[in-house]
């Protein structure tokens, strides 16, 4: 019989070796911090080698030694990152993988250290390169989260691989670089000629990639795609040999860390395979781009982390800066220059699947089918109960992240650090204050909210691989930095104490309260998706810019995500704390790299909201059933293959669709419609100021050194359509970015019915009257075509304030309804209003995201190529439903086309640009008939000389 969390954690008296009870820990139990390796930079600076403690020189010289290899791993992120698109956070897995070749050849074979050297670095660094290279192909089209769960499996697999072959006790390795044990002394300062070799190495490496970038044809051509990705695109380059070029030396320069630094800190594979997370702030340095500066960005980190070293020494309250350090320079350094650094959204190719969700009835049999057996679980396992307990916490943690990510796009590598503030909280409020149990459980879980909503602020600046990074950072500084504090996990080895109920004080009883909060927070993230809260997050998921154009404030959306999140986490933290009646910041629940592991689990779990949570959430109770000393290890591998197998493919499969068709054909049929009578669409406010419409004053918008746009001026007035024409490239849509809000980096005017809307939000504007549509059409794929269109006037209505995007009223519910209902009627869109918008075509999606304007009732609609990828028939029905719109309500339209027969026939004033400037504006016979206009759409002398005067200006 296993012995239990608890009973484990009582015979050893230390919470601190946190027993392997859940999946989370059996996945992650081994991945808290490695905090010996974090301050490895003080044994760099052992008292023996330091003159005067005072001095700050052998910290800094302890500094550049770590710091080179920080560069190295770094540089290598750097350059396969910004070739392929994926960050690799199994970086470490592949030093690794070498470290261990190395130790295998050289100490278990006797091999020569420098054939070994040559074998585990120039050979099996390379060949790890093509493997990773194939890999990163299949990953690239997928989601960002796929992109870094795919990755961290591959962490898991090399972690389990080494456990099961060499054990988990850290190998100690005999330097075998010439000079061990031997020193010099610099400026007073002794060194040892081990670490001084390592930096050489490490220097030397970065100065022969850097002679590679400047010599040789494929390192020029990787340093231009470093430099700028979109180049690849272009012909000329041969983007699977630049990135295969790229992963080798990446791999390489991985190896070659790893078998520097395993003498240091031993052969230890959670040491080494995360030894690389101290390099991602190198990487932020460096901007992802640049490798002179990632290596300086290195060096940086390596001193400014010793350095501290030097100041927390006796202090026991800073004893966690050193660590903390290189995270809180990715984690500041993200947050200052986070938007910098993110480029322009770039579309997956995998559309995402909608979740299927079987009729009603299907559903609540299915859920019976659960809870039953829950239900009686203390009945029939025994001993083994502390697991099943566990594995409830864990789905409850599931379910908060899951709101975060499954729901609304978000990426959170924080989510342990919320449970662990949670249970301490919980344990002073009930302990301390006294306060009575579920008082104290609620209050506690509130003291988390704050810190979501301070953690929302890089989500509201950043976004994907960026956001990940970021809280992952905050994650790893919230736990060295302030886990080790009395007034957290207190200074006893047990931590802090999580006493029972007084109404649930045996494991059986406390079982389901466990079991009950679940259910409600089952309930409740259930609720959520249902509600306005859900359609807003599912939206904000699906196209941030679609419900921001709509008017949606999405930075409190984010906020209040967040907030909703950390708190159902710190739920978990306390209920997982009080099972094990202890809360240590040992334990691998409250760890960060826990946090990956959740991740990891999300993205893998089949099904809808709430199940995805239950499955996972069984590899908790494994280990309680299989007890051998490898069961971690086999579970490690197997979890890290599904990993990367479901990563590559972009996710579970979907319930087949014949599948589908069966358990719909169930469903009860109702009476009736539950279709709400469409109202009709609303006439727009004409009176007074607001009869002006859209004015633009000498706009110009510069990308670097092109002048997209330059002194443009017009108007487009309400009750009348008018035309922005030009060809490729003129500058359109530049110019709708910046009426609309979305491109605030121009100069000029932009007026809505006489008033100044420059400084104005792309959310306060769509607030103000305008709406917009976009050429790449930003529908929310996995709403149906009723929830999109509805969003367009739900998306105003709650605009920035926090509580009307959680819950609407009953008027406002109705009326959101029926302006959908009239919207999808004018459109003929009816028929497909429970269809999920990623399985509409190309004409219904624009019909969609028109009908969505015409639901939001904006006085002013931008309206780009709206008949890009229709037929003709198409085109002709939407010209004709545009002019009736606008007959009808009297909205003002501008619109982007490049269907002429359509300008003429629509618009009743015409602008053109060409290369950003206004060559001609009247009627469209007048426009027909300009040699100008002639002379821009055919390509003359005229045309060319354009070109060179704009080339001149700018
Ligand atoms: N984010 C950006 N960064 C750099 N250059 C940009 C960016 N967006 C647009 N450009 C450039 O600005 C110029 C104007 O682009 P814009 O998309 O506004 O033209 P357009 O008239 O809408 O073209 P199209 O009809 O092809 O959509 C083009 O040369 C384009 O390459």
């Amino acid at each position: 019989m296993p012995a239990s969390p608890r009973s484990r954690l009582r015979a050893t008296g230390s919470g601190a070796s946190s027993p392997a009870s859940s999946a989370t820990e059996t996945w992650a139990n081994r991945c808290a911090i490695p905090r010996s390796f974090a301050r490895w930079p003080s044994d760099a600076a052992q008292p023996g080698d330091i003159v005067n403690a005072a001095d700050l020189l052998p910290f800094i010289v302890s500094g550049i030694v770590v710091g080179t290899v920080y560069g190295l791993a770094a540089g290598g992120l750097v350059l396969t990152y910004k070739t392929s698109g994926i960050f690799n956070f199994g970086h470490g897995a592949l030093a690794t993988a070498a470290a261990y070749a190395f130790y295998s050849l050289h100490v278990v074979h006797g091999v020569a250290w420098p054939v070994a050297l040559i074998l585990s670095v120039l050979v099996l660094g390379p060949g790890l390169g093509l493997l990773m290279e194939r890999f990163a192909a299949k990953l690239a089209p997928q989601p960002t989260t796929f992109k870094i769960v795919g990755t961290i499996g591959l962490v898991l697999v090399v972690q389990g691989v080494a456990v099961l072959t060499y054990g988990t006790t850290t190998i100690r390795v005999k330097q075998f670089l010439p000079g061990a044990g031997r020193s010099f002394a610099v400026l007073g300062v002794v060194v040892s000629y081990d670490k001084a070799m390592i930096a050489a190495v490490a220097l030397a490496s970065v100065a022969a990639l850097w002679a590679f970038f400047r010599r040789s044809r494929t390192g020029l051509a990787m340093r231009a795609v470093v430099d700028d990705p979109a180049l690849l695109a272009m012909r000329g380059t041969d983007a699977v040999r630049v990135r295969r070029a790229a992963w080798i030396i990446g791999s390489t320069f991985a190896a070659l860390s790893g078998v520097l630094i395993a003498p240091l800190i031993g052969l230890d594979s959670i040491l080494l395979t995360f030894m690389v997370v101290q390099a991602f702030a190198a990487a932020v340095i460096g901007r992802f781009s640049n490798i002179p500066l990632t290596l300086v960005g290195g060096i940086v980190v390596g001193i400014a982390a010793s350095v501290a070293e030097k100041y927390a020494l006796g202090t026991s309250w800073l004893s966690g800066l050193p660590a903390s350090v290189p995270f809180l320079i990715l984690f500041v350094v993200l947050l200052i220059r986070g938007r910098t650094l993110v480029s322009p959204r770039v579309r997956t190719h995998v559309r995402p699947s909608s979740p299927y969700r079987a009729p009603g009835w299907v559903r609540a049999i299915a859920g019976a089918v659960v809870l039953v057996p829950l239900l009686v679980v203390p009945e029939l396992v025994g001993d083994r109960l502390s697991f099943f307990t566990t594995g409830l916490a864990t789905a409850l943690m599931l379910l908060s992240l899951g709101l975060l990510v499954r729901t609304s796009g978000q990426v959170s590598l924080c989510h342990s650090v919320f449970a662990a503030i949670g249970a301490v909280a919980f344990s002073q409020l009930h302990l301390d204050l006294g306060l009575p149990w579920l008082v104290a459980v609620l209050l506690g879980a509130l003291v988390a909210v704050p810190i979501g909503a301070l953690v929302a602020i890089p989500a509201i600046r950043l976004s994907g691989l960026f956001l990940a990074l970021a809280t992952f950072g905050f994650g790893i500084l919230v736990q060295q930095l302030l886990y080790p504090q009395t007034w957290m996990f207190t200074s006893f080895a047990q931590g802090r104490e999580m006493p029972h109920p007084s109404f649930a004080e045996e494991p059986e009883q406390f079982y389901y309260v466990v079991l009950a909060a679940l259910f409600l927070t089952a309930l409740t993230v259930v609720l959520i998706e249902r509600s306005r809260l859900g359609r807003m997050l599912r939206g904000m998921a699906g196209s941030p810019e679609g419900v921001s154009a709509m008017g949606l404030s999405t930075s409190v959306t984010r906020v209040t995500v967040f907030c909703v999140s950390a708190f159902l986490a710190a739920i978990a933290g306390i209920l997982l704390g009080v099972e094990r009646n202890f809360a240590t910041g040992g334990d691998a629940f409250f760890g960060s790299y826990n946090s990956l592991i959740l991740l990891a689990m999300l993205a893998l779990a089949p099904f809808a909201e709430p199940w995805y949570a239950l499955l996972p959430a069984i590899g908790a109770v494994v280990p309680g059933y299989f007890t051998g000393a490898d069961t971690t290890s086999w579970l490690n591998i197997i979890f890290g293959v599904s990993a990367v197998l479901v990563s590559m493919a972009g996710g579970n499969p979907t319930m087949p669709t014949r599948w589908r068709a069966r358990l719909d054909r169930l469903a009860w049929r109702r009476g009736g419609s539950s279709r709400p009578a469409p109202a009709a669409l609303p006439r727009v406010r004409e009176e007074g100021d607001r009869a002006a419409g859209l004015e633009v004053r000498e706009l110009t918008v510069r990308y670097g050194g092109l002048m997209a746009v330059h002194g443009l001026s017009l108007d487009a007035p309400m009750g009348k359509i008018t035309g922005l024409i030009g060809p490729n490239g003129a500058g359109k849509t530049s110019t709708f970015d910046v009426c609309s809000g979305f491109n605030r980096r121009h100069g000029g005017r932009v007026l809505l019915h006489g008033s100044d809307v420059t400084g104005r939000s792309a959310a306060a504007r769509a607030r103000n009257g305008l709406g917009r549509t976009f050429q790449s059409v930003e529908l929310c794929d996995t709403l149906t075509v009723l929830e999109n269109v509805r969003l367009g006037h739900e998306a105003g209505q709650a605009g920035a304030n926090p509580l009307a995007q959680i819950v609407a009223g009953p008027v406002a519910w109705r009326t959101s309804r029926q302006r959908a209902a009239a919207a999808l009627e004018r459109c003929g869109l009816t028929h497909l209003a429970g269809t999920p918008a990623g399985e509409l075509s190309t004409g219904q999606r624009r019909l969609a995201e028109l009908a969505r304007c015409l639901a939001g009732g904006f006085d002013v609609l931008l309206l780009d190529e709206p008949s890009a990828g229709l037929d003709p028939d198409e085109t002709a029905r939407f010209g004709d439903l545009v002019l009736s719109v606008v007959q009808e309500t009297g909205v003002g339209v501008l619109l982007i086309e490049h269907d002429m027969a359509l300008v003429m026939r629509l618009c009743g004033y015409l602008y053109v640009l060409d290369f950003g400037e206004l060559i001609f504006e009247g009627t469209p016979a007048a426009v027909a008939a300009s040699p100008v206009v002639q002379a821009a759409y055919l390509g003359s002398d005229v045309a060319v000389e354009r070109v060179d005067e704009n080339t001149r200006r700018s």
